[in-house]
């Protein structure tokens, strides 16, 4: 496996490889591996010939300094997890290099549609502006031919599937399915910081979550959402920012069942520490 920190280097190494027609997929991550992030890479593996994994906490995607603060970056732990996966380049740049004028904003900005501004838009205002242009520059300084993103982060895979259509970018997104652990919890970085107390809180989402697709067929739509999110606040310490049951594409909350992609997303802060979550519905 090949660490590399600088695009230059990083491309040195491709080159060859895409000379030679090998098919590159990217794994976008921003460090703290677990299974989730593992799982993205078997999947890219059984698509290509060569998985690059880039870890990179993106400063323009926070929108809580806090947050970016104390994200979590154990980097020996994730490169011996990289290396026992198979995984065969490893991308670690510096804020430097991705934004060389750092700190002064770079200009940027794209239209994702209104679907943007909706769910973690509302309560991360220009957190997909941050994404997407990480994500640009990611793309551009690999070229890969598919990149893997995980269904946990629904709307993101959304925001970056319109990000490659805008940009006309000839690079295949593949949404992969979520990793959760024994007792449901989607797995996250930010899981880290439960205590012992708010990681018992925290089922409640994903119990909230197979509540709805339990009872979706059966139930009165309105009435479903009320008896989920009544789950959610009889929770101690659990602060929810939102559950609703929307539409796949525009992510507007569905007024009948008969849409084509109904899917059921949820977030709360669970102590000091936000999480997310959604299940498809069909
Ligand atoms: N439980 C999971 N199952 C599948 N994919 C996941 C899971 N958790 C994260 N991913 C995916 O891994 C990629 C990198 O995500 P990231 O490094 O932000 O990890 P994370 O666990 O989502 O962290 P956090 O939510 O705390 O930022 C994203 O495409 C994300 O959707
Ligand atoms: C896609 C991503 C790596 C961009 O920083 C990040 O948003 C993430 O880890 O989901
Ligand atoms: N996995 C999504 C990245 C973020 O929360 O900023």
């Amino acid at each position: 496996m090949e660490i590399t920190n600088t695009i230059s280097a990083l491309q040195m190494l491709l080159m060859p490889l895409q000379m030679a027609k090998s098919k590159v997929a990217l794994v976008p991550t921003m460090g703290a591996l677990h299974k989730g992030h593992l799982s993205l890479i078997k999947i890219a593996q059984q698509h290509a010939d060569v998985v690059v994994c880039s870890i990179f906490v993106n400063p323009t995607q926070f929108t809580d300094p806090k947050d970016l603060e104390k994200y979590p970056r154990p980097l020996e732990h994730d490169i011996k997890m990289l290396q026992e996966a198979g995984c065969n380049f490893v991308f670690m740049p510096t804020v430097k290099e991705m934004y060389p004028s750092f700190p002064t904003p770079e200009n940027w900005y794209i239209d994702l549609g209104a679907a943007e501004f909706l769910l973690e838009g509302e309560f991360r205002k220009g957190h997909y502006q941050g994404v997407t242009q990480i994500v640009k520059k990611l793309f551009d300084a690999v070229g890969p031919d598919v990149a893997f993103f995980g269904q946990k982060d629904f709307q993101q895979v959304l925001m970056i599937k319109r990000m490659v259509k805008h940009f006309n970018m000839p690079v295949e997104i593949v949404s992969c399915p979520i990793i959760r652990e024994d007792d449901g919890l989607a797995m996250s970085s930010r899981n880290i910081h439960l205590s012992k107390t708010d990681r018992e809180h925290s089922l409640i989402l994903s119990r909230a979550l197979k509540y709805v697709a339990d009872n979706f067929n059966k139930s009165d739509l309105t009435d479903l959402l009320l008896k989920a999110k009544a789950m959610i606040n009889e929770m101690p310490g659990v602060e929810l920012d939102y559950l609703t049951i929307a539409e796949g594409e525009t992510l507007l909350p569905i007024a009948n069942k008969q849409v084509k992609n109904p899917i059921a997303l949820v977030a709360a802060k669970v102590g000091e520490t936000r999480l997310i979550d959604n299940m498809l519905l069909n």
